[in-house]
């Protein structure tokens, strides 16, 4: 991108060459940024007077007291106090957050749906979220939501903010904008991005229609899991997690921007874009990764090990190795595992599993996880390979083999997922899916399955 195809009004200093202009590389690196030169405050936070009549502000992240900190110093045209008036509470009826327990949709079971259509309907960021399942409590700040976003136009004038969440953005479909008050991302299909709790944005539509997943994250936020004895490489890798370059706008319009907040939705309205930070540093701050960047390391011998060794991202819960959220990543990979069934095992699992397909065929389900389409297996509920799946794994010739054009995710979490309304009885839930395990047949002879 060059600074000429920025919006009206945006100015951005940082203009580079090469496949990852405007952005910053590294995981939780302590960055900086200026969007005019000087605008910065070298070796303090608070100078008495900031260059350019900037405030400057702090948006904290963790606690001040935690280990580490995380936390932004932002130079701003004006303080977020002037970027909130009186707020008053409004409906996003799609939006749902835990706990949603409703009485008459189960959730114990095994489920899958179709991709949600788009119906032709004008929605944006916030009216074209869909919640899935959710779990855990967000006033306790424990726990998860899943979502299915559905834009077919960019918000106007129109910002919003979490302050329940992080969101963790996975897009199937399109591409969109988020320009945050730190700086710009862009984001499509194969990328995911992170907008921390708090963070001021809107999201603009620059291909459409779009569609994707989201995991809603009320906990710890996420972070690179532990590498144990992998060690140093693979998986992925610091340096491709990229952080915006500063980026301002100087706009005065009467705006909106609606806050979460505890599960409810509430509007504020304001004269100007709040997005006008000219300079920022710290470590708290939006990023997104290019999945086609995540290096599995797998099984070159035998087995198939625990899918954890995918793991991207991981939002820790307080129990040690028991995340509040894994999100996991099963993409392109060689298979070359001897006298192994390859896919993965039958199981049931404490943890709950919330699938999605971004392209391709998965492996335990050749058929019916599509494209855009999820699947939930819950809590302790016993799932695996389909009949398909199954006898062409346990009677293929065992040769490499690579696993091609598939890119699918679990948003896995330690609670139990609910069904939303939506999901049970609106979303194109595939009924029968449950079936697909019907024609796995008895194969006991009573003899020793000796070679
Ligand atoms: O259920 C699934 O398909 C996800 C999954 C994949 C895997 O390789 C091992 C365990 C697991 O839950
Ligand atoms: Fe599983």
């Amino acid at each position: 991108m060059t600074s000429h195809d920025l919006p009206r009004g945006m100015i951005r200093a940082t203009v580079t060459t090469g496949t990852h202009e405007g952005y910053m590389p590294g995981f939780g690196n302590d960055f900086e940024t200026e969007a005019l030169p000087g605008a910065l405050p070298q070796g303090m936070n608070s100078p008495q007077k900031c260059n350019y009549g900037l405030y400057g502000e702090q948006l904290s992240g963790t606690a001040f007291t935690a280990n580490p900190p995380e936390r932004t110093w932002c130079y701003r045209i004006r303080p977020s106090v002037k970027h909130s008036a009186r707020y008053h509470k409004i409906a996003l009826p799609y939006w749902k957050s835990a706990p949603n327990v409703n009485d008459d949709v189960t959730s114990l079971g095994q489920y899958r749906w179709d991709p949600v259509p788009h119906s032709g309907e004008k929605l944006t960021w916030l009216t074209g979220m869909r919640t899935i399942t959710t779990a855990g409590d967000v006033n306790t700040q424990v726990g998860m939501a899943s979502h299915i976003y559905l834009v077919t136009e960019s918000m106007k004038d129109a910002y919003f903010f979490s302050a329940d969440s992080e969101l963790l953005v996975v897009p199937q479909e399109g591409r969109l904008r988020f320009a945050t008050e730190l700086g710009i991302l862009d984001v499509e299909p194969k990328e995911i991005a992170i907008i921390p709790r708090g963070l001021v944005y809107r999201v603009e539509l620059l291909e459409g229609p779009a569609r994707g997943f989201v995991c809603e994250n009320y906990g710890q936020k996420f972070e690179l899991p532990g590498r144990g004895p992998i060690g140093a490489n693979c998986m992925a890798n610091p340096r491709d997690f990229k952080a915006p370059v500063a980026a301002f706008e100087d706009r005065e319009v009467p705006s909106t921007v609606t806050i979460k907040w505890c599960g409810q939705f509430h509007e504020t309205r304001i004269d100007q874009s709040p997005l006008d930070v000219v300079a920022w540093h710290g470590n708290y701050t939006p990023y997104k990764y290019d999945m086609r960047n995540y290096c599995p390391v797998g099984a070159i011998l035998f087995d198939h090990p625990d899918p954890s060794i995918f793991t991207v991202l991981t939002a820790p819960s307080g129990v040690p190795g028991t995340a509040n959220i894994d999100f996991v990543l099963f993409r392109e990979r060689w298979m070359v595992a001897e006298n192994t069934f390859r896919p993965p095992w039958y199981h049931k699992n404490i943890m709950s599993e919330l699938m999605g397909n971004i392209y391709g065929q998965y492996d335990a389900k050749p058929q019916g996880f599509v494209p855009g389409g999820m699947s939930l297996h819950n809590m302790m509920l016993p799932h695996g390979p389909d009949r398909q799946a199954f006898e062409g794994a346990s009677n293929a010739e065992l040769g490499p083999e690579k696993l091609d054009n598939t890119m699918s995710f679990m948003f896995e979490t330690r609670f139990p997922q609910h069904l939303t309304e939506f999901a049970a009885k609106e979303a194109p839930m595939q009924e029968e899916y449950i079936e697909v395990w019907n024609q796995l047949e008895k194969k006991f002879d009573g003899t020793p399955g000796l070679k």
